[in-house]
């Protein structure tokens, strides 16, 4: 799921402006010349700006890019002039002050089609081992956009009734002699391409898997990496995120004679609502004794909300060294083996890349662009006595389920919000939802299984869907 547009409050520094988090993001960006007349306006498509005094909220004429280095912003502001507000010295991407250009979600009932920037799609895994050792039944079908799920073994189901959600992407991956069998390769061009274009116009970009346990999750964003750096064949089982630095390293490639892009990974994962950098390199004298290195804190910036204080960034130059953290990163990651999955992760892991973007060259370069892609590979929710939990494995699976109950809640809220302001939205309940405040997501991207059991998981995502983004299914 990646927010296209990130929908965020219109911030307006008051005071010099500190790094969101010890990676120095503002460091990294630079002040442009501007020569578009506006009075020394930096047309810094970025929420991270060095000069923030005597900041008031002042309408100004829309800016004239002269080198033609467009930011949506600057776009959307000559579009809609009203909404251009800007400190003298300062220009910063609000999402929420620009009319988004919104991509339209036909529904089943829907008369008029949704104007929306947030994406759902479903992703039906084959059967895993355990199912096929029990005696399952196909349940779900996928046609077009929309899940059929048949009702087991209830009266419903007898009768012939059936339940139909529609979605803004369905994609079956359960029988690959099939024609409609959606690979690696399809699901990344259907939902990543869209994100990485968004990128590069200097949208924040969010992606996350959300489903139940086993349902294909990490497989869908990591996926089963057998290639080697230079490239990621079309039948490759890589997942969504090396595809997308892949991506991300060809497009800068094609530029990069007349345009600099700089790039950034950060990696962590929120554990037992701990958070730990899968990316550190630094030895800790205080690792605790199975070796993971000590809990980061999460602080809130008056400005630019929550970070994550001491996160470790890394640049990176080129996807071989991308992969390399990524490597790092996954194998830091806690995973256990429950009573549903072999290799199940037990923390929701979160993949960051910044893309800094400006021209090269003379000095005509106007703007830079800055982009926040996060990926998000939550862990799953899951029934204890299914996934045979006890122990650590309890524990954790309490600290996933909760966590998925606050971003649930924290969507509801949002969704309620919109309607009316004193709606409260309880993202400190979890850390995942309080960093992802931020972020919110634009696309989200669920798993189901063709298990019985997933039609829990449905009724929870159409439900979650419904309340959360007024996506409308048909029964
Ligand atoms: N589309 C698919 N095609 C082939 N195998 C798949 C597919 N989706 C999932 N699998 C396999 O199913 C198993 C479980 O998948 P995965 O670990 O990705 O689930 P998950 O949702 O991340 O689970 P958890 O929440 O427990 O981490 C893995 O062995 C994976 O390779």
């Amino acid at each position: 799921m990646s927010a296209r547009n990130t929908p965020r409050t219109p911030k307006f520094p008051s005071k010099t402006t500190t790094p969101i988090s010890s990676n120095k993001p503002s460091s990294r960006i630079r002040n442009v010349p501007n020569t578009s007349g506006n009075n020394g306006v930096k047309l810094l498509n970025t929420a991270f700006s060095v000069e923030s005094k005597g900041v008031k909220k002042k309408i100004h004429p829309a800016p004239v890019s002269t080198d033609g280095f467009h930011t949506p912003t600057s776009t959307a502001k000559r579009e809609n002039p009203k909404y251009y507000f800007t400190p003298d010295c300062f220009t910063t991407v609000s999402m929420d002050a620009v009319e988004k250009p919104a991509r339209k979600i036909s529904s089943g009932h829907d008369k008029e089609p949704e104007a929306s920037n947030l994406t759902v799609a479903v992703r039906v895994r084959p059967m895993n081992k355990f199912e096929l050792k029990s005696s399952v039944e196909n349940i779900i079908y996928v046609k077009e956009n929309t899940v059929t799920v048949l009702a087991g073994s209830t009266a419903d189901s007898s009768a012939g009734i059936t339940k139909g959600y529609t979605y803004d992407c369905a994609f079956s991956s359960c029988n690959s002699q099939h024609e409609d069998y959606a690979d690696q390769k399809t699901i990344f061009d259907s939902i990543g391409t869209p994100l990485v274009d968004k990128a590069f116009e200097g949208y924040n970009v969010c992606l996350f898997a959300y489903g139940q346990t086993s349902s294909g999750k990490s497989y869908s964003m990591m996926g089963i990496d057998t290639d080697n750096c230079d490239s990621i064949g079309s039948t490759s089982e890589a997942g969504i995120i090396p595809r997308f630095c892949h991506e991300l390293f060809r497009r800068i490639d094609a530029v990069k004679k007349t345009t600099l892009v700089e790039v950034e990974v950060s990696y962590f994962e929120i554990y037992n609502e701990k958070i730990h950098d899968l990316l550190s390199v630094t030895t800790s004298v205080n690792s605790t004794p199975n070796g993971r290195k000590p809990a980061l804190k999460v602080r809130e910036h008056a400005d630019w909300g929550p970070y994550v204080v001491d996160l470790s960034a890394h640049p990176v130059d080129s996807y071989a060294s991308l992969r390399n953290w990524l490597i790092v990163g996954n194998s830091q990651r806690a995973t256990a083996t429950t009573g549903m999955n072999d290799k199940s992760s037990r923390s929701h892991s979160i993949f960051n890349i910044v893309l800094n973007i400006s021209g090269r060259g003379d000095s005509t370069l106007q703007q830079t662009r800055r982009s926040k892609i996060s990926l998000v590979d939550l862990a799953g929710s899951e029934r204890m006595n299914t996934a045979c939990s006890n122990g650590d494995r309890l524990k954790e699976g309490i600290s996933i389920n909760k966590s998925l109950l606050t971003l649930g809640k924290v969507i509801a809220a949002l969704a309620s919000a919109k309607k009316s302001t004193s709606v409260f939205v309880p993202y400190r309940e979890s850390v995942l939802t309080f960093l992802l405040k931020e972020v919110h997501p634009s696309w989200c991207f669920y798993d189901l299984t063709m298990f019985a059991l997933a039609i829990f998981e449905t009724f929870a995502a159409a439900f979650f869907l419904r309340t959360g983004f007024r996506i409308i299914y048909k029964d």
